[in-house]
Protein backbone atom coordinates (compact mmCIF):
# COMPACT_ATOMS: atom_id res chain seq x y z
CA UNK A 1 0.00 0.00 0.00
CA UNK A 2 1.42 3.26 -0.87
CA UNK A 3 0.72 6.25 0.90
CA UNK A 4 0.86 9.78 -0.11
CA UNK A 5 1.14 12.79 1.98
CA UNK A 6 -1.36 14.26 4.02
CA UNK A 7 -2.87 17.37 5.89
CA UNK A 8 -4.26 17.76 9.44
CA UNK A 9 -6.87 20.14 9.63
CA UNK A 10 -7.38 20.87 13.04
CA UNK A 11 -10.16 22.83 12.93
CA UNK A 12 -11.76 24.56 15.97
CA UNK A 13 -15.15 24.19 16.92
CA UNK A 14 -17.56 21.72 16.05
CA UNK A 15 -16.62 17.92 16.68
CA UNK A 16 -14.14 17.19 13.92
CA UNK A 17 -15.10 13.80 12.05
CA UNK A 18 -11.87 11.59 11.85
CA UNK A 19 -11.92 9.80 8.37
CA UNK A 20 -9.55 7.92 6.30
CA UNK A 21 -9.45 7.75 2.63
CA UNK A 22 -9.02 4.52 0.75
CA UNK A 23 -8.45 4.18 -3.25
CA UNK A 24 -9.27 1.20 -4.78
CA UNK A 25 -6.57 0.60 -7.77
CA UNK A 26 -8.47 -1.93 -9.84
CA UNK A 27 -6.25 -4.13 -11.92
CA UNK A 28 -7.11 -3.85 -15.74
CA UNK A 29 -9.64 -1.29 -14.80
CA UNK A 30 -8.68 1.68 -17.75
CA UNK A 31 -8.35 4.49 -14.80
CA UNK A 32 -6.92 6.77 -16.99
CA UNK A 33 -5.69 8.61 -13.61
CA UNK A 34 -2.04 7.21 -11.93
CA UNK A 35 -2.95 5.82 -7.82
CA UNK A 36 -1.59 8.31 -6.27
CA UNK A 37 -2.71 11.33 -8.07
CA UNK A 38 -5.82 10.16 -7.67
CA UNK A 39 -5.69 9.18 -3.87
CA UNK A 40 -4.55 12.63 -3.61
CA UNK A 41 -7.31 14.33 -5.51
CA UNK A 42 -9.59 12.16 -3.13
CA UNK A 43 -8.23 13.60 0.27
CA UNK A 44 -8.59 16.95 -1.38
CA UNK A 45 -12.24 16.30 -1.87
CA UNK A 46 -12.17 14.65 1.85
CA UNK A 47 -10.97 18.83 2.59
CA UNK A 48 -13.72 20.17 0.89
CA UNK A 49 -16.13 19.19 3.77
CA UNK A 50 -15.98 21.14 6.92
CA UNK A 51 -14.92 19.98 9.90
CA UNK A 52 -13.23 16.86 8.82
CA UNK A 53 -9.66 15.83 9.69
CA UNK A 54 -7.76 13.09 7.18
CA UNK A 55 -5.93 10.86 9.34
CA UNK A 56 -4.66 8.10 6.96
CA UNK A 57 -5.11 7.88 3.28
CA UNK A 58 -4.06 4.48 0.94
CA UNK A 59 -4.06 3.31 -2.70
CA UNK A 60 -5.45 -0.13 -2.23
CA UNK A 61 -4.44 -2.15 -5.27
CA UNK A 62 -6.92 -4.99 -5.88
CA UNK A 63 -6.69 -7.93 -8.34
CA UNK A 64 -10.28 -8.69 -8.17
CA UNK A 65 -13.26 -6.82 -6.66
CA UNK A 66 -14.84 -8.99 -3.81
CA UNK A 67 -18.57 -8.62 -4.88
CA UNK A 68 -20.19 -8.97 -0.89
CA UNK A 69 -16.59 -7.16 0.62
CA UNK A 70 -15.03 -4.98 -1.99
CA UNK A 71 -11.69 -5.90 -0.19
CA UNK A 72 -9.80 -9.43 0.49
CA UNK A 73 -9.97 -10.63 3.81
CA UNK A 74 -6.40 -9.54 4.62
CA UNK A 75 -6.54 -6.17 3.69
CA UNK A 76 -10.11 -5.24 5.88
CA UNK A 77 -8.50 -6.94 9.49
CA UNK A 78 -5.08 -4.63 8.37
CA UNK A 79 -7.47 -1.69 8.20
CA UNK A 80 -10.12 -3.01 11.06
CA UNK A 81 -6.64 -2.59 13.30
CA UNK A 82 -5.36 0.79 11.67
CA UNK A 83 -9.14 2.49 11.98
CA UNK A 84 -9.11 1.56 15.43
CA UNK A 85 -5.95 2.88 16.19
CA UNK A 86 -6.92 6.07 14.79
CA UNK A 87 -10.22 6.28 16.17
CA UNK A 88 -11.59 6.53 12.72
CA UNK A 89 -15.46 7.67 12.20
CA UNK A 90 -15.89 7.62 8.29
CA UNK A 91 -14.09 6.22 5.85
CA UNK A 92 -14.03 7.60 1.99
CA UNK A 93 -13.78 5.33 -0.29
CA UNK A 94 -12.80 6.52 -4.10
CA UNK A 95 -15.08 4.57 -6.46
CA UNK A 96 -17.89 2.95 -6.71
CA UNK A 97 -19.24 0.84 -3.50
CA UNK A 98 -22.33 -1.46 -3.49
CA UNK A 99 -24.66 -0.83 -0.90
CA UNK A 100 -24.06 -4.55 0.48
CA UNK A 101 -20.18 -3.99 0.31
CA UNK A 102 -21.07 -0.25 1.66
CA UNK A 103 -23.02 -2.19 4.78
CA UNK A 104 -20.89 -5.03 5.72
CA UNK A 105 -17.82 -3.29 5.70
CA UNK A 106 -19.54 -0.38 8.01
CA UNK A 107 -20.33 -3.46 9.91
CA UNK A 108 -17.18 -4.74 10.07
CA UNK A 109 -14.97 -1.72 10.55
CA UNK A 110 -17.18 -0.08 13.07
CA UNK A 111 -17.24 3.40 10.40
CA UNK A 112 -19.55 5.51 8.43
CA UNK A 113 -18.71 4.74 4.82
CA UNK A 114 -19.30 7.37 1.87
CA UNK A 115 -18.34 6.15 -1.73
CA UNK A 116 -17.34 9.02 -4.22
CA UNK A 117 -20.70 9.64 -5.55
CA UNK A 118 -21.86 9.63 -1.47
CA UNK A 119 -18.66 12.53 -1.02
CA UNK A 120 -19.58 14.43 -3.71
CA UNK A 121 -23.00 14.94 -3.07
CA UNK A 122 -21.97 15.84 0.23
CA UNK A 123 -19.81 18.39 -0.54
CA UNK A 124 -21.99 19.79 -3.23
CA UNK A 125 -25.14 19.86 -0.53
CA UNK A 126 -22.82 21.50 1.51
CA UNK A 127 -21.97 24.42 -1.27
CA UNK A 128 -25.47 24.86 -2.86
CA UNK A 129 -26.43 28.24 -2.20
CA UNK A 130 -28.96 29.51 -4.48
CA UNK A 131 -32.39 27.78 -4.52
CA UNK A 132 -31.25 26.51 -7.85
CA UNK A 133 -28.24 24.42 -6.14
CA UNK A 134 -30.42 23.27 -3.43
CA UNK A 135 -33.00 21.82 -5.77
CA UNK A 136 -30.39 20.23 -8.20
CA UNK A 137 -28.35 18.37 -5.42
CA UNK A 138 -31.46 17.24 -3.92
CA UNK A 139 -32.47 15.68 -6.95
CA UNK A 140 -29.03 14.28 -7.29
CA UNK A 141 -29.28 12.58 -3.82
CA UNK A 142 -32.42 11.39 -4.03
CA UNK A 143 -31.71 9.84 -7.55
CA UNK A 144 -28.85 8.33 -5.96
CA UNK A 145 -30.79 6.90 -3.32
CA UNK A 146 -32.99 5.08 -5.45
CA UNK A 147 -30.65 3.36 -6.87
CA UNK A 148 -29.57 2.02 -3.44
CA UNK A 149 -32.47 0.99 -1.64
CA UNK A 150 -30.87 -0.67 1.59
CA UNK A 151 -29.59 2.51 2.65
CA UNK A 152 -31.32 5.81 2.66
CA UNK A 153 -29.81 8.84 1.84
CA UNK A 154 -29.20 10.66 5.20
CA UNK A 155 -28.00 14.44 4.26
CA UNK A 156 -32.05 15.74 3.28
CA UNK A 157 -32.83 15.42 7.36
CA UNK A 158 -29.19 17.03 8.13
CA UNK A 159 -28.82 20.34 9.67
CA UNK A 160 -26.74 22.13 6.60
CA UNK A 161 -22.98 22.42 7.72
CA UNK A 162 -22.61 19.25 10.02
CA UNK A 163 -22.30 15.74 8.79
CA UNK A 164 -24.86 14.36 9.26
CA UNK A 165 -24.00 10.66 8.50
CA UNK A 166 -22.15 10.41 11.28
CA UNK A 167 -25.04 9.71 13.90
CA UNK A 168 -27.61 12.32 14.33
CA UNK A 169 -31.26 12.50 13.11
CA UNK A 170 -31.73 10.65 10.00
CA UNK A 171 -29.74 7.91 11.08
CA UNK A 172 -32.56 5.73 11.56
CA UNK A 173 -34.79 7.43 8.85
CA UNK A 174 -33.94 4.88 6.54
CA UNK A 175 -35.82 2.70 3.48
CA UNK A 176 -38.08 5.83 1.82
CA UNK A 177 -39.63 3.59 -0.26
CA UNK A 178 -39.29 4.32 -4.32
CA UNK A 179 -42.90 5.86 -4.56
CA UNK A 180 -42.01 8.48 -2.01
CA UNK A 181 -38.82 9.17 -3.43
CA UNK A 182 -40.26 8.94 -7.50
CA UNK A 183 -43.33 11.63 -6.04
CA UNK A 184 -40.31 13.70 -4.33
CA UNK A 185 -38.53 13.60 -7.08
CA UNK A 186 -41.07 14.96 -9.44
CA UNK A 187 -41.71 18.01 -7.03
CA UNK A 188 -37.96 18.70 -7.33
CA UNK A 189 -38.36 18.46 -11.05
CA UNK A 190 -41.53 20.92 -11.32
CA UNK A 191 -40.08 23.25 -8.82
CA UNK A 192 -36.61 23.13 -10.55
CA UNK A 193 -38.58 24.34 -14.08
CA UNK A 194 -39.57 26.96 -12.62
CA UNK A 195 -36.49 28.61 -11.60
CA UNK A 196 -34.77 27.56 -15.07
CA UNK A 197 -37.81 29.28 -16.59
CA UNK A 198 -37.19 32.24 -14.68
CA UNK A 199 -33.53 32.05 -15.82
CA UNK A 200 -34.51 31.26 -19.46
CA UNK A 201 -36.16 34.76 -19.42
CA UNK A 202 -33.60 36.63 -17.73
CA UNK A 203 -31.27 34.81 -20.68
CA UNK A 204 -33.71 36.23 -23.19
CA UNK A 205 -33.52 39.32 -21.88
CA UNK A 206 -29.96 39.09 -21.97
CA UNK A 207 -30.37 38.08 -25.27
CA UNK A 208 -31.89 40.88 -26.30
CA UNK A 209 -29.56 43.49 -24.98
CA UNK A 210 -27.33 41.27 -27.03
CA UNK A 211 -24.80 41.10 -24.80
CA UNK A 212 -22.83 37.69 -25.97
CA UNK A 213 -21.76 35.12 -23.49
CA UNK A 214 -18.41 33.99 -22.56
CA UNK A 215 -18.56 30.70 -20.16
CA UNK A 216 -15.45 29.94 -18.03
CA UNK A 217 -15.33 26.22 -17.85
CA UNK A 218 -13.03 23.66 -16.01
CA UNK A 219 -11.63 20.80 -13.80
CA UNK A 220 -12.12 21.82 -10.11
CA UNK A 221 -9.08 23.96 -8.92
CA UNK A 222 -8.01 25.13 -12.30
CA UNK A 223 -8.46 28.74 -11.78
CA UNK A 224 -11.54 29.90 -12.98
CA UNK A 225 -12.70 32.05 -10.37
CA UNK A 226 -9.34 33.40 -9.98
CA UNK A 227 -9.71 34.77 -13.24
CA UNK A 228 -13.32 35.53 -13.13
CA UNK A 229 -12.38 38.06 -10.76
CA UNK A 230 -9.22 39.34 -11.87
CA UNK A 231 -11.35 39.77 -15.41
CA UNK A 232 -14.40 41.22 -13.37
CA UNK A 233 -13.21 43.03 -10.31
CA UNK A 234 -15.60 40.55 -8.46
CA UNK A 235 -15.16 39.36 -5.15
CA UNK A 236 -16.03 35.90 -5.91
CA UNK A 237 -14.67 33.49 -3.15
CA UNK A 238 -11.65 31.85 -4.57
CA UNK A 239 -10.51 29.28 -2.14
CA UNK A 240 -7.77 26.47 -2.17
CA UNK A 241 -11.04 24.64 -1.91
CA UNK A 242 -12.95 22.04 -4.32
CA UNK A 243 -16.03 23.23 -5.55
CA UNK A 244 -15.96 26.76 -4.40
CA UNK A 245 -18.17 27.90 -7.11
CA UNK A 246 -21.59 25.27 -6.95
CA UNK A 247 -23.83 28.14 -9.08
CA UNK A 248 -22.81 30.21 -11.74
CA UNK A 249 -22.05 33.46 -11.39
CA UNK A 250 -22.33 36.02 -13.92
CA UNK A 251 -21.45 39.62 -14.35
CA UNK A 252 -20.82 41.99 -17.30
CA UNK A 253 -17.15 42.79 -18.69
CA UNK A 254 -15.95 45.44 -21.01
CA UNK A 255 -13.41 43.70 -22.65
CA UNK A 256 -10.36 45.60 -23.96
CA UNK A 257 -10.96 46.83 -27.64
CA UNK A 258 -14.10 44.57 -27.56
CA UNK A 259 -18.01 44.78 -26.84
CA UNK A 260 -19.46 44.05 -23.34
CA UNK A 261 -20.13 40.89 -22.80
CA UNK A 262 -20.99 38.37 -20.01
CA UNK A 263 -18.50 36.52 -18.07
CA UNK A 264 -20.14 33.31 -16.64
CA UNK A 265 -18.16 31.09 -13.78
CA UNK A 266 -19.52 27.63 -13.64
CA UNK A 267 -19.45 24.61 -11.19
CA UNK A 268 -15.68 22.89 -11.40
CA UNK A 269 -15.63 19.51 -13.19
CA UNK A 270 -13.76 16.32 -11.92
CA UNK A 271 -13.17 12.92 -13.48
CA UNK A 272 -16.04 9.90 -12.82
CA UNK A 273 -18.45 13.07 -12.18
CA UNK A 274 -21.46 10.85 -11.36
CA UNK A 275 -24.20 10.56 -14.05
CA UNK A 276 -26.30 11.47 -11.29
CA UNK A 277 -24.97 14.90 -10.73
CA UNK A 278 -24.25 15.60 -14.61
CA UNK A 279 -28.01 15.00 -15.06
CA UNK A 280 -28.74 17.45 -12.35
CA UNK A 281 -26.48 20.01 -13.08
CA UNK A 282 -27.53 20.04 -16.77
CA UNK A 283 -29.54 23.41 -15.80
CA UNK A 284 -26.90 25.07 -14.31
CA UNK A 285 -24.40 24.16 -16.74
CA UNK A 286 -27.54 25.51 -19.51
CA UNK A 287 -25.43 28.54 -19.43
CA UNK A 288 -22.80 26.95 -20.98
CA UNK A 289 -25.00 25.86 -23.76
CA UNK A 290 -26.34 29.06 -24.51
CA UNK A 291 -22.47 30.70 -24.23
CA UNK A 292 -21.32 32.35 -27.63
CA UNK A 293 -17.81 31.49 -26.40
CA UNK A 294 -16.38 28.64 -23.51
CA UNK A 295 -13.26 29.42 -22.43
CA UNK A 296 -11.69 25.69 -20.96
CA UNK A 297 -9.74 26.84 -18.18
CA UNK A 298 -6.51 24.21 -17.50
CA UNK A 299 -4.17 24.31 -14.75
CA UNK A 300 -0.99 23.84 -16.88
CA UNK A 301 1.00 23.51 -13.39
CA UNK A 302 -0.99 19.72 -12.69
CA UNK A 303 0.79 16.66 -13.13
CA UNK A 304 -2.58 15.12 -14.88
CA UNK A 305 -3.01 18.20 -16.71
CA UNK A 306 -3.94 16.17 -19.93
CA UNK A 307 -6.35 13.47 -17.82
CA UNK A 308 -8.07 16.21 -16.57
CA UNK A 309 -8.65 18.31 -19.67
CA UNK A 310 -9.96 14.97 -21.00
CA UNK A 311 -12.23 14.45 -18.20
CA UNK A 312 -13.67 18.31 -18.68
CA UNK A 313 -13.85 17.84 -22.76
CA UNK A 314 -16.08 14.30 -22.02
CA UNK A 315 -17.88 16.09 -19.89
CA UNK A 316 -18.64 18.72 -22.21
CA UNK A 317 -19.90 16.52 -24.61
CA UNK A 318 -22.15 14.57 -22.79
CA UNK A 319 -24.04 17.88 -21.93
CA UNK A 320 -24.80 17.94 -25.42
CA UNK A 321 -22.52 21.29 -25.77
CA UNK A 322 -23.06 22.48 -29.59
CA UNK A 323 -20.09 21.56 -31.61
CA UNK A 324 -20.09 25.04 -33.29
CA UNK A 325 -19.27 27.19 -29.98
CA UNK A 326 -15.71 28.35 -30.52
CA UNK A 327 -13.68 27.11 -27.57
CA UNK A 328 -10.29 28.01 -26.37
CA UNK A 329 -7.80 26.61 -24.09
CA UNK A 330 -6.86 28.83 -21.43
CA UNK A 331 -3.58 27.29 -19.62
CA UNK A 332 -3.36 29.12 -16.33
CA UNK A 333 -0.69 29.15 -13.75
CA UNK A 334 2.17 29.51 -15.91
CA UNK A 335 3.88 31.23 -12.67
CA UNK A 336 4.01 28.31 -11.58
CA UNK A 337 5.98 25.90 -14.25
CA UNK A 338 10.01 26.14 -13.96
CA UNK A 339 11.26 28.61 -16.35
CA UNK A 340 12.11 26.32 -19.57
CA UNK A 341 8.45 24.70 -19.44
CA UNK A 342 7.01 27.91 -18.99
CA UNK A 343 8.66 29.16 -22.32
CA UNK A 344 7.82 26.18 -24.16
CA UNK A 345 4.24 26.42 -23.11
CA UNK A 346 4.56 30.13 -24.51
CA UNK A 347 5.68 28.78 -27.71
CA UNK A 348 3.01 26.26 -27.96
CA UNK A 349 0.28 29.01 -27.39
CA UNK A 350 2.00 30.96 -30.17
CA UNK A 351 1.44 28.50 -32.46
CA UNK A 352 -2.23 27.22 -31.56
CA UNK A 353 -4.54 29.76 -32.28
CA UNK A 354 -6.92 27.75 -29.52
CA UNK A 355 -4.27 28.33 -27.11
CA UNK A 356 -3.76 31.22 -24.55
CA UNK A 357 -1.07 30.89 -22.06
CA UNK A 358 -1.89 32.72 -19.00
CA UNK A 359 -1.05 33.75 -14.97
CA UNK A 360 -4.58 34.42 -13.44
CA UNK A 361 -2.27 35.40 -10.44
CA UNK A 362 0.62 37.75 -12.26
CA UNK A 363 -1.68 38.55 -15.12
CA UNK A 364 0.31 37.35 -17.52
CA UNK A 365 -1.37 36.47 -21.09
CA UNK A 366 -4.85 38.10 -19.95
CA UNK A 367 -4.85 41.49 -22.24
CA UNK A 368 -3.83 38.52 -25.23
CA UNK A 369 -6.93 36.87 -23.86
CA UNK A 370 -9.28 39.50 -24.18
CA UNK A 371 -7.97 40.60 -27.83
CA UNK A 372 -8.63 36.87 -28.74
CA UNK A 373 -12.01 36.70 -27.37
CA UNK A 374 -12.95 40.35 -28.64
CA UNK A 375 -12.15 39.05 -32.04
CA UNK A 376 -13.45 35.70 -31.82
CA UNK A 377 -16.32 36.75 -31.21
CA UNK A 378 -17.20 38.40 -34.12
CA UNK A 379 -17.23 35.29 -35.74
CA UNK A 380 -19.22 33.77 -33.15
CA UNK A 381 -22.51 31.38 -33.53
CA UNK A 382 -25.10 32.90 -30.88
CA UNK A 383 -28.59 31.72 -30.49
CA UNK A 384 -31.58 34.18 -30.69
CA UNK A 385 -35.64 34.22 -30.40
CA UNK A 386 -36.76 35.76 -32.73
CA UNK A 387 -40.77 36.42 -33.45
CA UNK A 388 -42.00 37.25 -37.02
CA UNK A 389 -45.62 38.24 -38.66
CA UNK A 390 -47.38 36.31 -41.31
CA UNK A 391 -46.74 39.47 -43.35
CA UNK A 392 -42.72 39.14 -42.72
CA UNK A 393 -42.76 35.82 -45.63
CA UNK A 394 -39.61 36.89 -46.73
CA UNK A 395 -37.76 37.33 -43.68
CA UNK A 396 -38.37 33.66 -42.72
CA UNK A 397 -37.57 32.45 -45.86
CA UNK A 398 -33.99 34.19 -45.98
CA UNK A 399 -33.61 32.42 -42.40
CA UNK A 400 -34.55 28.97 -43.56
CA UNK A 401 -32.23 29.68 -46.59
CA UNK A 402 -29.22 30.58 -44.49
CA UNK A 403 -29.63 27.07 -42.41
CA UNK A 404 -29.74 29.25 -39.12
CA UNK A 405 -33.19 28.07 -37.95
CA UNK A 406 -33.51 25.61 -34.99
CA UNK A 407 -37.21 25.68 -34.30
CA UNK A 408 -40.28 27.00 -35.01
CA UNK A 409 -43.55 27.22 -34.09
CA UNK A 410 -46.81 28.97 -35.08
CA UNK A 411 -48.67 31.92 -33.39
CA UNK A 412 -51.72 33.66 -33.82
CA UNK A 413 -49.94 36.22 -35.12
CA UNK A 414 -47.10 34.62 -37.14
CA UNK A 415 -43.87 32.64 -35.86
CA UNK A 416 -42.11 32.20 -33.12
CA UNK A 417 -38.30 30.97 -34.10
CA UNK A 418 -34.66 30.22 -32.21
CA UNK A 419 -31.99 30.23 -34.61
CA UNK A 420 -28.21 30.35 -34.27
CA UNK A 421 -26.52 32.73 -36.26
CA UNK A 422 -23.66 34.85 -36.36
CA UNK A 423 -23.49 38.48 -35.52
CA UNK A 424 -23.03 39.44 -39.46
CA UNK A 425 -26.14 37.23 -40.49
CA UNK A 426 -27.75 38.87 -37.93
CA UNK A 427 -27.03 42.50 -39.45
CA UNK A 428 -27.51 41.38 -42.54
CA UNK A 429 -31.32 40.13 -41.32
CA UNK A 430 -31.66 43.93 -39.94
CA UNK A 431 -31.09 45.14 -42.81
CA UNK A 432 -34.19 42.87 -44.82
N1 LIG B 1 0.05 30.27 -8.67
C1 LIG B 1 -1.16 30.41 -9.20
N2 LIG B 1 -2.24 30.01 -8.51
C2 LIG B 1 -3.46 30.18 -9.06
C3 LIG B 1 -3.63 30.76 -10.35
N3 LIG B 1 -4.95 30.78 -10.62
C4 LIG B 1 -5.59 30.25 -9.54
N4 LIG B 1 -4.70 29.89 -8.60
C5 LIG B 1 -4.97 29.26 -7.29
O1 LIG B 1 -5.63 28.01 -7.50
C6 LIG B 1 -6.59 27.76 -6.48
C7 LIG B 1 -7.95 27.49 -7.07
O2 LIG B 1 -8.43 28.64 -7.71
P1 LIG B 1 -9.98 28.92 -8.00
O3 LIG B 1 -10.02 30.15 -8.81
O4 LIG B 1 -10.78 28.82 -6.77
O5 LIG B 1 -10.30 27.63 -8.91
P2 LIG B 1 -11.70 27.19 -9.58
O6 LIG B 1 -11.35 26.63 -10.91
O7 LIG B 1 -12.67 28.31 -9.55
O8 LIG B 1 -12.12 26.03 -8.58
P3 LIG B 1 -13.57 25.31 -8.37
O9 LIG B 1 -14.45 26.27 -7.66
O10 LIG B 1 -13.20 24.12 -7.55
O11 LIG B 1 -14.08 24.89 -9.71
C8 LIG B 1 -6.55 29.00 -5.57
O12 LIG B 1 -5.70 28.72 -4.49
C9 LIG B 1 -5.95 30.07 -6.46
O13 LIG B 1 -5.27 31.08 -5.73
C10 LIG B 1 -2.44 31.17 -11.06
O14 LIG B 1 -2.46 31.67 -12.19
N5 LIG B 1 -1.25 30.97 -10.44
Amino acid sequence: MSKVAFQVDNTDGPRVTRAWVLHPDIKNNNERREPTSALAEAVALAHALPHLEVIGADVVPLRTVNAGMLFGKGKIKDFHDAFEEGEIDLVLVDGPVSPVQQRNLEKEWGVKLLDRTGLILEIFSDRAATREGVLQVEMAALSYQRTRLVRAWTHLERQRGGLGFVGGPGETQIEADRRAIDDQLVRLRRQLDKVVKTRALHRAARAKVSYPIVALVGYTNAGKSTLFNRLTGADVMVKDMLFATLDPTMRSLELKDGPEIILSDTVGFISDLPTELVAAFRATLEEVLAADIICHVRDISHAQSEEQAQDVREILASLGVPKDIRTFEVWNKLDLLPDDRAEAVRARAARDDNVLAISAISGEGLDALQHVVAEALQGAVREADLTLAFSEGKKRAWLFAQDVVQKETQTEDGFALTVRWSAEQEAQFQRL
